[in-house]
This record gives C-alpha cells, structure tokens and sequence, in this order.
C-alpha cells in the first residue's frame, strides 16, 4: 500500500501509510484507537480508503474486478465476527467456502480441513450457538482459512482463547505464514514474539516500528522503560523514540 489514509468523519485512522508485506507472519500492533482495524478492513476491501493506493496479490483493490479477484483469494476474521448461531460448525464454513467460490466438489473436504486445523472436528455437527466463546473464536479462524487464502487477516484472533488454544493457535499461525502472508493485530506482544516473522506497530495512524520481532526485543533489552518482558520493553521504547523528538526517534523509526 502506498500513501494509504482512512479518514472516519473528522478523525485521521491511517494518515498516508507505505507498507509492503510479503509471505510470513505480520504482526500488526499499537494502542487503542492506533489505526490497526482501519488498516485490516481496508485490505479486507470491506472500507474504502480516503486516499492511497492498495495492491493485493497483484490486483488493485480500488478496482470492482480487481476486489472480486482479491476476496476469493483472502481470508478475514474481523474484530467483530458476526455468524448465524443456528447453523452448525459445519454449515456455516460451508456457506463461506460457497461465498468464496471454493469448487463444491472440493467444499466439504476444505471445510472438515479447516475445522479441524482449529481443533473443533469433535464439534464440527454442534450448533454454533452452543459452543463457548473461545471455540466460536476457532470458528471464526476456521471459515477465514476455508479457501485456503493468499492473504489472511486476523483482527485479534486470541482474544477469548485459553492459554493452550493460544499456542496452538500460533503453531497453525506459523504453519499458514509459511505460504501465505497473515497479518495479525494483536495487543499480545508475546503472540508476537512466539508466532510472527515481522512487526509493525502503528500509532496514531502511522507506522511507529518496523522490524523483526528479535529486533524489537533486542530494542527493548537495550532500553529501561515499562514492561516486564524485553519485547514489551521494545514496544514502549519503540513507541517512545516514534512519539519523542530529536535523532533517537529517527533512529528508532528505521
Ligand atoms: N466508524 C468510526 N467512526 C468514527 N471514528 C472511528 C470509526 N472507526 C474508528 N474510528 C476512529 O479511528 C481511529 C482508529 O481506530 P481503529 O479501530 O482503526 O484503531 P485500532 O488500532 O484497531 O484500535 P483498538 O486497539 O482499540 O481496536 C480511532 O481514533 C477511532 O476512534
């Protein structure tokens, strides 16, 4: 994307945003209110941007086609995940996989694949309305990964899931960022740490940091500001040098 804004009534989300992201695991991280699902629904070509440009998988989003192509091939699970608590597990991944033009001959393979990459293939019959608020959340990781995506886009996929379906979550998270690019925001550095191959964090609607996530450990390692692990630290730190001024904050930014 280049010279990405996103303007909602007379806030600035995204205040003229470069950024190219290639296969691997992006973590996208910032305060609240920094611009992270301003960022997502536009790559999920669900919001218009106000200005800039956005390529996905070599199509250009402001274009009708262009969008068409990109949704088939991009995966999202949005903040707010809205499904129909009557269907079961496996009708409503099925009904996903049919918006995204997934062959139906290759629909119920996909939709048991994808169930049970989030471990719910036990539930995949059960009634969404029954199951808890973490398998709901798996749910939501399953019908965005259906059509085996591109692009994928998780807006706070751990928020609701238990300390074990987190790391399993971020072992599927490792495994979908080796041939797909998954952007992830996140207010869980140490999601980050254990599952992302690169970072960037807004703040106020521009990119604050960007770099590994061992570099912005390494970052906060080196610095003594608030935080009880070092990649918290770097976070602070990065945040810091991004807000401060002088020459510490352009060193910080690149
Ligand atoms: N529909 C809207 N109408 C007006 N302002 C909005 C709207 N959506 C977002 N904003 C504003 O845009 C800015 C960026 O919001 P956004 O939701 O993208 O941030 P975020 O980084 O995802 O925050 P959080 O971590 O709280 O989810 C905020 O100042 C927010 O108040």
């Amino acid at each position: 994307m280049t010279g990405l804004s996103v303007r909602h009534r007379k806030t600035l989300a995204l205040d003229s945003v470069d950024l190219a992201l290639g296969t691997g695991v992006h973590g996208l991280l910032g305060p609240n209110g920094a611009g992270k699902t301003s960022l997502i629904r536009v790559l999920a070509t669900v919001a218009r941007p106000s200005g800039g440009r956005v390529e996905i998988l070599g199509q250009d989003s402001a274009d009708r086609r262009g969008r068409s192509a990109i949704r088939r091939r991009l995966g999202y699970l949005p903040q707010e995940f809205g499904y129909y608590p009557g269907f079961t597990v496996r009708e409503f991944v099925a009904y996903v996989a049919w918006l995204k033009e997934v062959p139906a001959a290759g629909v119920p393979a996909a939709v048991e694949r994808a169930v049970a990459r989030v471990g719910l293939a036990d539930r995949i019959d059960a009634r969404i309305r029954t199951l808890s608020g973490g398998m709901v959340r798996r749910v939501g990781i399953a019908q965005a990964i259906v059509n085996d995506p591109g692009v994928l886009l998780l807006d706070e996929p751990t928020a609701g899931l238990d300390p074990e379906q987190r790391v399993e979550f971020r072992e599927l998270l490792r495994e979908l960022g080796a041939r797909a690019t998954v952007v992830v925001s996140t207010h869980l550095v140490e999601d980050v740490a254990a599952a992302c191959t690169e970072v960037a964090l807004l703040d106020a609607g521009r990119i604050a940091y960007r770099g590994t996530p061992e570099a912005l450990t390494a970052l906060g390692t080196a610095s003594d500001g608030p935080g009880d692990h070092p990649i918290e630290r770097g976070y602070t730190a990065a945040l810091r040098a991004h807000r401060g001024p002088g020459a510490g904050a352009r060193e910080a930014v690149r």
